[in-house]
């Protein structure tokens, strides 16, 4: 059974399918101070939030077997999503749910702050009758600079033509051709500030756009210039903007969302051309209903069929890319295992190459995959595919991946280069159509081994006799040999022996064949990840 903490206000409408469900339990509690969330969040598998919940380094530091955090919404700047990383825990989100909501609030916003409609209805509520005060601006003909072209900016500035507005849009990601497509101008934040009547903000909170309309900008808009943040707060500088309102120079601010909310830098309220709203945007019955569906089959999908959608911390793969590559992850996470082992020392210097048919694939999950299976020979069962590279890199190593169009004869091919000091192991596989996958290369020898549970790898000089004798002290051991494969580079020079065993061999008989006369090295290999021909002796890709 897996425990699912729900610690925020998540519709639960859109949570029906995991209370549902038989092998998830819910507990639900939006009163928790963070300090209680700390103390039982280690009984937990997966962590429900929006915004409220700050998911900190604290917090993720108990909770020992967390595997999910998942925020209903998009917005991941209350959650650690470094510490997550770091302890392997996925983080995932909800990137389209609340879309719509959040566009038609700025919309609303927008509309509201050009016709003074709050300021008016709390006057004539208070029975005043002030037609002049509240005199509006229209939105027609007038130029909209949006800033962060991404789902709820490009809505936006889709509904804003209906307006008969000019848009201007600035985004890194925006191209010509989808601003033309769009019927937008790309522009610069230079031109958006001294071109725009009203401007506003749709990028994430992220060191890049923190106070990205700050003083400076300000200085560059055009006088009267109306600003809307249905973003987040801390994208505005909440003093500089208020020192422009004071000056008369910007004519009003909508604003969902404050740097330090539920805290409004004091001044801003008092200002009669500021409009404010308690982080309304994705506060809708339907987004809320969405984004917690969205959520809930995304846990439900990760515990029970290890597929992820909208992970923040690992490459997004689609299902029919996952199902083409499922094969070569599992002989990724195989050459991996054969190759540290080999090493039998942690690498220094990690070489990946992908070629033949692989170097049309996304293989970011694939390399992470072998990263994992080297990693986890040293660090253990805390490496996963969350954290691999992210331990990688702690440990100061480095991997290098080619692509290469030379694919060695096979369709498909693989190659793991692991180096300390002066050693280095090479192993070489492929998946081969009607055969299934296959260790095609072990340093400098070209061999032809199915990565099955138990190998047995030999290093010999290349005498007579040697494959009787090893297989003689074998038998003897009640140990049966399912395939053996040899290889040399000469005759009479130094040579290898792979088998593939039925069984797991004792230490001493290990040590009884590297006593033969011409032995140099002999090691077991294990692959927890390997064929077991009992199981499954005719399982072929
Ligand atoms: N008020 C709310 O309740 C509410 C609801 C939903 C989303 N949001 C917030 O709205 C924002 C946008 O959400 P989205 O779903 O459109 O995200 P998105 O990822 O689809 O779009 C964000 C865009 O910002 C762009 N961007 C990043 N850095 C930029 C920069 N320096 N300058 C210009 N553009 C930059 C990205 O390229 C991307 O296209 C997020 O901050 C999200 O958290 C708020
Ligand atoms: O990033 C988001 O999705 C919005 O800020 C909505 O946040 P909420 O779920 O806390 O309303």
């Amino acid at each position: 059974m897996y425990k699912v903490l729900v610690t925020d206000n998540v519709n639960d409408e859109g949570l029906t399918k995991l209370y549902e469900h038989e092998h998830f339990t819910v507990d639900k509690n939006t009163e928790l101070p963070p300090k209680e969330i700390k103390e039982i969040i280690h009984q937990y598998d997966a962590l429900i939030v929006r915004n409220q919940t700050k998911v900190t380094k604290e917090i993720i530091e108990h909770a020992a077997n967390l595997k999910v955090i998942a925020r209903a919404g998009v917005g991941v700047d209350n959650i650690d999503v470094d510490a997550a990383t770091r302890k392997g825990i996925i983080v995932v989100n909800s990137p389209g749910g609340n879309t719509i909501s959040a566009t038609e609030h700025t919309l609303a916003m927008m509309l509201s702050l050009s016709r003074n409609i709050p300021q008016a209805h709390q006057s004539t509520t208070n029975g005043l009758w002030e037609r002049d005060k509240f005199k509006g601006v229209e939105l027609y003909q007038k130029t909209l600079g949006v800033i962060g072209m991404g789902k709820i900016g490009t809505e936006v500035a889709k509904r804003a033509q209906a307006f008969k507005m000019t848009i201007l849009g600035y985004d890194p990601y925006l191209t010509e051709e989808r601003a033309s497509k769009l019927g937008i101008k790309k522009a610069t934040l230079n031109e958006i500030a001294a071109a725009s009547d009203f401007i506003t903000v749709h990028t994430p909170l992220i060191k890049d756009t923190k106070h990205l309309i700050n003083e400076a900008f300000l200085a560059k808009t055009k006088k009267s210039v109306r600003l809307v943040n249905c973003a987040r707060g801390g994208l505005i500088d909440e003093h500089a903007l208020l020192a422009a309102l004071h000056s008369g120079h910007v004519a009003g601010a909508a604003l969902d969302v404050f740097e330090n909310e539920p805290k409004i830098t004091e001044g801003l309220l008092k200002q009669a051309n500021v409009i404010v709203t308690p982080h309304l945007g994705a506060s809708t019955q339907e987004a809320q209903i969405r984004v917690a569906i969205d959520v809930s089959e995304e846990i439900i999908n990760i515990f029970e069929s290890q597929s992820i959608r909208n992970a923040i911390n690992m490459p997004q793969t689609s299902g029919e890319v996952q199902g083409r590559m499922e094969p070569y992850l599992m002989l990724g996470e195989q050459v991996a295992q054969i190759g540290i082992q080999l090493l039998n020392d942690a690498p220094e210097k990690i070489d990946i190459t992908y070629a033949g048919e692989l170097i049309e694939e996304d293989t970011s999950l694939l390399t992470r995959t072998i990263i994992k299976g080297i990693l986890t020979y040293h660090l253990g069962e805390s490496v996963n595919l969350v954290n691999a590279i992210h331990l990688l890199k702690e440990q100061g190593l480095t991997y290098n991946i080619q692509k290469n169009a030379k694919n060695k004869g096979f369709s498909n091919y693989l190659e793991l280069t692991l180096h300390k000091h002066s050693k280095e192991i090479k192993v070489g596989a492929a998946i081969i159509n009607g055969f299934g996958a296959r260790i095609v290369k072990l340093n400098e020898y070209r061999i032809d081994v199915r990565p099955e549970q138990h190998l047995l790898y030999i290093k010999h000089q290349d005498i007579p006799g040697m494959i009787g004798q090893v297989g003689s002290i074998l038998g003897k051991n009640d140990t049966n040999i399912g395939t053996m494969q040899v290889g040399r580079k000469e005759i009479g020079g130094e040579a290898i022996m792979v088998l593939t065993l039925d069984k797991k061999i004792e230490q001493n008989v290990a040590d009884n064949i590297k006593s033969l006369i011409g032995m140099k090295d002999i090691q077991t290999l294990e692959l927890t990840t390997g064929y077991n021909f009992q199981d499954s002796p005719f399982i072929e890709v």
